[in-house]
C-alpha cells in the first residue's frame, strides 16, 4: 500500500493536509507536512469552537467528553467547502482524544466523498499510540484506502522526515 502511495506522489498527484488541531500541537506538524509537501493546509474548523471547558476531560459532562462517550455525536463544521476532486492524497491530521480521533474528524470524513482516495492519518498526543484511532476509521470507513499513519509526538523535525519519506 505504501509503495502505491509513494508512486501516486511521484507521478504529480495532488495533496491535501487537513487537520482539527484545538491547542495548536497538531498544527505545528501540520504545517511542517504542508512545507515538505507543498500540499494544501486545511483547518478542519468546529461551527461550534471548543473552550479550555470544553476540552476538560476530567469532567465527564464537559462538552468533549460527552462527544467521545456518543459514537454518534458529530459536531458541525464550519469553514470552506473542499472540493475533494481536486487532491488525490490527504494527510489527516488530529489530537488522540480518549485514543480516538475528535468527533469532528468523523464529520470532516462523512462531509465529504473520500471513497477511493488514499488518507494517510497523523496525530499528536499526551502518550497515546495512533493504533486504536486508525484501527477504528478503518472500520467505519472501509472505501477509504488507508495509508500508514504515524503519532508525530516528537515534533516538526520528525513530521518532515516522515513526510518527506512517504513522498519520496
Ligand atoms: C478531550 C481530550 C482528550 C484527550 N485524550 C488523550 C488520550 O486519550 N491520550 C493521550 O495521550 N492524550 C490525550 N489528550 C491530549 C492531546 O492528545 C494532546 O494534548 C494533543 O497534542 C493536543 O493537540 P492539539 O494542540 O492539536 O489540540 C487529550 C486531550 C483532550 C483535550
Amino acid at each position: 500500500q505504501k509503495q502505491s502511495v509513494n508512486s501516486d506522489v511521484q507521478s504529480g498527484k495532488k495533496i491535501l493536509v487537513a487537520y482539527f488541531s484545538c491547542t495548536g500541537t497538531t498544527e505545528k506538524v501540520a504545517n511542517a507536512i504542508v512545507e515538505v509537501t507543498g500540499g494544501k493546509p486545511y483547518k478542519i474548523t468546529p461551527a461550534d469552537p471548543y473552550t479550555s471547558a470544553d476540552l476538560n476531560w476530567k469532567d465527564k459532562n464537559s462538552r468533549s467528553s460527552r462527544e467521545m462517550s456518543d459514537e454518534q455525536s458529530r459536531p458541525v463544521l464550519s469553514g470552506d467547502v473542499l472540493n475533494v476532486k481536486d487532491y488525490d492524497i490527504v494527510f489527516l491530521g488530529y489530537p488522540i482524544w480518549w485514543n480516538l480521533c475528535p468527533r469532528p474528524i468523523n464529520t470532516f470524513i462523512e462531509k465529504y466523498d473520500f471513497s477511493g482516495k488514499t488518507i494517510i492519518p497523523f496525530a499528536t498526543s499526551g502518550s497515546s499510540s495512533i493504533i486504536n484511532s486508525i484501527k477504528y476509521l478503518k472500520k467505519l470507513y472501509p472505501q477509504i484506502k488507508w495509508g500508514e499513519g504515524k503519532l508525530l509526538n516528537n515534533g516538526t523535525g520528525q513530521a518532515k522526515d516522515w513526510a518527506k519519506q512517504i513522498i519520496k
